[in-house]
């Protein structure tokens, strides 16, 4: 990898708090984010959208080659447009975060990603969440984060996320959701989730935001030169 900028990575579950983090990080550092979550995500809608098997690696890997997808800041939110469609509400979804874990478990996807999201590593600095950010994507980030919590704090967090936006939600069925994603994510045998040999693991199951950017922030200061 021939990448200039600084990168920080976060991996984590579904739920720990990866994106919450990486904003505020890109934030206060001014640098970019990358939300590798979103282009999965965006991916698997291209494949309902086109009526594409979402088990067919051979159907899905043109598609993924050829994603034409737009990351547009507006404020605080990031609108994410495809092909020419809106579907900033759609990829939010849970039924969209369950599809996107069945695309990203299939290699040659993957592999053609991988460019697309190292290009986001540019001057001053790049942010990067996912779960496979410091193991493949970027292996020799600057400074690697994985980020946990359990997966009860996990659905409880979700849940209430998703009531702000008035949803009917149910925690038992987030909670085995958030499971199954996880099991899947974990167990596929390219790029699993999983903490890079060098990532500093933050358990955020007992704390709020604040600590969790404020112990971010610390071992960030501790890599790098730039946080302070
Ligand atoms: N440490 C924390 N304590 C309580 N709630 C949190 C914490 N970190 C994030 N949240 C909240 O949990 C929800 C999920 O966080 P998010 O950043 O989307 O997680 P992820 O990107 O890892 O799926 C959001 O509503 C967020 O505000
Ligand atoms: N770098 C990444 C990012 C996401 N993904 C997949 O995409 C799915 C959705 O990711 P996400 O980060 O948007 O999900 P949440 O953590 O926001 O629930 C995950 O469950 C993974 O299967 C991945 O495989 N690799």
């Amino acid at each position: 990898m021939s990448t200039q900028a600084p990168v920080i990575t976060v991996d984590g579950p579904s739920g720990a708090g990866k994106g919450t983090l990486c904003m505020l990080l890109a934030e206060k550092l001014g640098w970019h984010l990358l939300d590798s979550g979103a282009i999965y995500r965006v991916l698997a809608l291209a494949a309902i959208h086109h009526g594409v098997n979402p088990d067919s690696e051979e159907a899905l890997v043109p598609l993924a080659a050829h994603l034409d997808v737009q990351f547009k800041a507006e404020g605080d939110l990031v609108k994410v447009i495809l092909e020419g469609e809106d579907v900033s509400s759609e990829l939010r979804k849970e039924e969209t975060g369950m599809a996107a874990s069945k695309v990203a478990a299939l290699p040659r996807v993957r592999e053609a990603l991988l460019r697309r999201q190292r290009a986001f590593a540019e001057a001053p600095g790049l942010v990067a969440d996912g779960r496979d950010m410091g193991t493949v994507v970027f292996p020799k980030a600057e400074a690697k984060i994985f980020l946990d919590a359990s997966a009860e704090e996990r659905a409880q967090r979700r849940m209430n996320q998703l009531q702000l936006k008035g949803l009917d939600v149910n925690f038992d069925r987030l909670l085995s959701e958030i499971q199954e994603r996880d099991d899947r994510d974990r167990n596929r045998a390219v790029a699993p989730l999983r903490p890079a040999d060098d990532a500093f693991v933050l358990d955020s199951t007992s704390l709020n935001i604040e600590q969790v950017l404020e112990q971010a922030l610390s071992y960030i200061e501790s890599k790098l030169t730039v946080a302070s």
